[in-house]
Order: C-alpha cells, then structure tokens, then sequence
C-alpha cells in the first residue's frame, strides 16, 4: 500500500508566533443563560469572568456545546462532561456513546455483535425475544440528569415492562437498587466505598434496606428527611421468605447497560479483575460481563462490550506534545479524568510522560459538594500558576468542578459561592498568565449553574405541586463562552464571523493557533483570525 503521507508534523501558523506559555481554562458546568435570579453565575460577584465578557467583546464569544455539535443523537439532548471534553481535546465531531447505542439497537445489530453472543451462552433455552429467560434489573436512580423525584415513574414503567416479559413466561424483576452518588456510580476511585455499597447490594444480595418490591422502595426511601433519588441508600428486594431476589450468581450474563465511560469504569474493575484489592468482594461470581461500550480503550475494560466506542484518535493533546509542546494538566479528582482522559480521547495515563505533567488534588469525599462549594478550585488555580510560572510547561490546562458539581445538587445559596470560587480561581491563573506575557482561553464544557429551575416552553419556572419551583440538577442545552487574551496574544487576533454555528469542537484548532500551529485539515476550523501583521 502506498504511504498516506501522514505526519505528526503541525505547520507553522503564518501568522502566529511560537513560544507563548497557553493557559485553558474550563470552568465545568458554566454556561450562558438570561440573568436572573435562577441563574447563579450571575447572582455571584464574578468580576473576572464578567471582564471578559463586557470587557473585550470581539475576544469572547458562544459556542454550542450541546446535542449535534458534540456528537450526541439531536439538539434536544444536553451537554455532559465526557462528549464536552472529548470535542475540546479531539477538535472534531465523533458519534459519540449514545449515539452508536442508539443506532445499534434500532438496526439490531447490537444483537449480532460479539458481546451479546458471549452473553448469549448464559441464557437456558430462553423464552424471550433474545433468548434470556430470567432477568434481574439493579436500578440506580438518578435525579442528576433528570428532575429529582422522577425514579418513581421511571419505576412504574420498568415494572410495567417486567411484567409484560412475565407474562411471556419470563422471570424478570428488578433485585436491588440505589442512588446513583451513593450506589455505584463514583469515578476516577474518588471513593471505593461508593462501587461496594453497589456491590454488597447487587451481588451479594445484601443492604441495609429490604423491601418487597422497588416501587415501595423508592417511596419508602424518598419520604426520609433530606431524602433525594441521586443519593438513595442501597436496597434490595426480597422473597415471602426475605430472601435477596437476585444476587449475581456463577453462570450469569452481566451487562453494565451505560454509556457514560467515567462512571463505569470502577465498577467494571470489580467486575473483571481477578486481582482487586480495592474493596473485599467477598464472593467473586464466575459471570460472563459485558458493558454496553468499552469503558478505557487503553486498559480494554471491559474486555467485552456490547458496542463499540468511538475511536477518538489525533487529539489536540497528542499533536502538541508531538510537535514539542510541554503539557501540564491539574484538577482535582472529580474532574481529573476530565482533562487528561477524556481531553486524550478516553485514553488514560500520559500521551508522552517526557513532556507532560498531569497533578490530580484530592477531592473531598463523602460528601456531597453544597457543603463545601469552593472545593479545589483555589488549588487547582495555585497549581496552574506554579506550573506557569515555573516556566516548564507551554500549556498549562485546568478544569474547576464548581458551577457543576454543586450545580448538581440544586442548592441555588451554594451554587453562588461556587461560581464566585471558580471566578476568584480565574483571577489567580490570569494573574499568572500576565507576569509570563502568556496567552488564556477560558471556555466551558456545559451548562448547569447558569440555570436552575425547570422551565416551561415560553421560559417561565414551573412549580411543583406545592408550589415551590421545580429545581434543575441537570445539565442544560445552553450555549457556552470562549474567551481569549493576555499580553502574549497577537494584537490583531480576533474571533472570526463567518462560521455559523461555532461549538466546542472548534476550540481545538484554536488552541493550535495560539501555540503558533496550523490545525490537521480535517480538525473543525479555528474560531480566529489575524486582522493584521
Ligand atoms: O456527574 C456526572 O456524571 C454528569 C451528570 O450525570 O455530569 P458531568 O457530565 O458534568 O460529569
Ligand atoms: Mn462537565
Ligand atoms: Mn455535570
């Protein structure tokens, strides 16, 4: 075959000057939205992030971060953390997770790959339309990217098709449960006792709370004090005889049926590995395991899957340590994974262990973040401001956790300080960025703090039945901001008009731009330009 021509070699920009030490910033979970009282960026003093704004309009502007532009199946689906950070770093659309699930099980070829065949061998003569013949379902109830309280319907209409397979003759129950920030679902081993909550319950059949069936469950759980669906304790359902219904057995098929790589991957180490010593597992089941994707292509977990990811390949990352550009990365451990493995294309660990350095700062644990909402931010900042001053690094790259972790919790009061705790952490890396004559671009990867009521289809808050507004955990589909500057930046660079609807993906070509790089020809375009010499 003959040679592609391929390089790693970025040209030079015409334009732009090498050299410059690149700050990027991404503030998680801070979008743009109308300013009102909902709006907690705005309600907060952030007199950095508002400078930006108001103070250089033709260096800040809003790109989609949301649905279409970051690979996801329609512009009705919000923005996350994995497909935002995935679009910065690549600097190209991929069908993301969700997508290829999608299309795999409306073609059915889901059905025809080599996960489900090797599931498949688990199944006794099965009765149902793919073979299985008695299915147990471990819930996790969410309340984070849906509206808290909304595990009750999604219950009823689990268990209305649990028992449509029963009456085919099907054994089909759901066998345990929990809430997903308490059961299961932790990343980046922030807490293992998370995954062994999950595991004693959906394993082991064994928790603190025994109910009859799952809908009692969760409103039994939900009228605690304080209760919420993100944070319900683990569960399982028990026989007439209180015996666990479903613990995981020798000769089981397990599906891990979520996409999301960051929230699985712990699990599917338990899961998998035969060498584990992060929990007791007690009992280790011989199961046939598949997850609906592969989780870390690096470490291929699991080794079998359902789906294929998508393969995210030529990062930013990896052409700017390729063309000798020194990478410092630093978050603290809730979004650590975020700007090295997702940035990396879920690849973990370093592109080039010479050139870059990448500092995670322990995140609080066992906690949840309205408690204390100014989390690492003002050490993530003292970290970026070392490394940039310390001379070492050609980008230094940072994720503040605020505007979206305490956004998740709904509590607007703790919301505010936290986005006033990542507006002072700007202020620091800034501060740095101006005594090196450096370059910043402070972006986003969603929205969430910007807007925190549910609202109806003219905008207005909806109240719930007591006539309190309904608050918003979740993300949003609103767009984000990009904004540049610093003394190091070429006095007649300025953010282009003539691409329509710009969204994270463009970024990447951006940074290259201010690193003195050309993008890849097939990278999203740049969203500046160079006015003048
Ligand atoms: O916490 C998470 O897993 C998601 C919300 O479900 O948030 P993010 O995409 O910001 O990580
Ligand atoms: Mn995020
Ligand atoms: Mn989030």
């Amino acid at each position: 075959m003959a040679s592609s021509g391929f390089s790693w070699t970025l040209p030079d920009h015409p334009k732009l000057p090498k050299g410059k030490p690149v700050a990027v910033v991404v503030l998680d979970g801070w979008g743009e939205a109308n300013a009102d009282q909902y709006n907690c960026i705005h309600v907060a003093q952030t007199p950095v992030m508002d400078s930006l704004k108001n103070g250089a309009p033709e260096k800040w502007r809003l790109v989609k971060a949301h649905g279409t532009a970051v690979g996801l199946p329609s512009d009705d689906d919000m923005g996350n953390s994995e497909v935002g950070h995935n679009a910065l770093g690549a600097g190209r659309i991929f069908a993301q997770g969700a997508k290829l699930v999608d299309r795999a099980l409306a073609s059915g070829k889901i059905y025809e790959g080599d996960g489900f065949n090797y599931i498949k061998e688990s199944f006794e003569n099965g009765a149902s339309e793919r073979g299985a013949k008695r299915i147990r379902v471990h819930i996790l109830t969410d309340g984070r990217d849906v509206l808290d309280g909304s595990s009750v319907g999604f219950v009823e209409t689990l268990e209305s098709d649990l028992s449509q397979l029963r009456e085919k003759g099907i054994d089909a129950q759901i066998a345990s449960g929990g809430g997903r920030m308490y059961v299961t679902m932790d990343r980046y081993e922030n807490d293992w006792d998370v995954v062994k909550r999950g595991w004693d319950a959906q394993v082991l059949g064994e928790a603190p709370h025994k109910f009859k069936s799952a809908l009692e469950a969760v409103k039994t759980l939900r009228a605690e004090p304080n209760a919420n669906d993100q944070y319900l304790p683990p569960f399982v359902i028990v026989d007439d005889s209180g015996k666990a219904v479903g613990p995981v057995l020798d000769g089981d098929a397990v599906v891990t049926i979520n996409f999301r790589a960051d929230r699985m991957v712990m699990l599917a180490k338990a899961l998998e590995y035969a060498d584990f010593d992060k929990f007791d597992r007690v009992r280790v089941p011989k199961i046939r395991y598949v997850g609906m994707l592969q989780y870390d292509g690096e470490l291929k977990l699991p080794s079998r899957y359902l789906v294929s990811p998508p393969e995210i390949e030529r990062t930013s990352g990896e052409y700017l340590v390729k063309n000798g550009i020194r990478t410092f990365a630093c978050s603290e451990t809730v979004k650590f994974g975020h700007v090295t493995f997702f940035w990396n294309g879920n690849r973990s660990g370093y592109l080039d262990e010479t050139k870059e350095e990448y500092v995670e700062i322990p995140s609080d644990s066992g906690i949840t973040f309205n408690v204390a909402p100014k989390m690492k931010a003002l050490e993530i900042a003292e970290k970026a401001r070392d490394a940039l001053l310390s001379g070492k690094f050609d980008q230094v790259r940072v994720n503040l956790p605020n505007g979206d972790m305490v956004g998740h919790t709904g509590d607007i009061e703790a919301t505010v300080v936290a986005c006033k705790a990542a507006d002072e952490a700007v202020k620091i890396i800034l501060d740095a960025v101006e005594q090196v004559g450096g370059i910043y671009l402070v972006t986003a990867d969603h929205g969430n703090a910007e807007d925190m009521v549910k609202r109806n289809k003219a905008g207005k808050p909806l109240l719930d039945k007591s006539g309190g507004i309904q608050i918003l955990t979740s993300h949003t589909l609103l767009p984000v901001p990009v904004a540049i500057g610093g003394p190091g930046l070429h006095p007649g660079v300025k953010f282009r008009n003539d691409i329509q609807t710009p969204g994270l993906a463009n970024v990447a070509a951006t940074v290259m731009n201010l690193h003195g790089f050309e993008a890849p020809a097939d990278y999203e375009p740049t969203l500046i330009e160079v006015a003048h010499n």
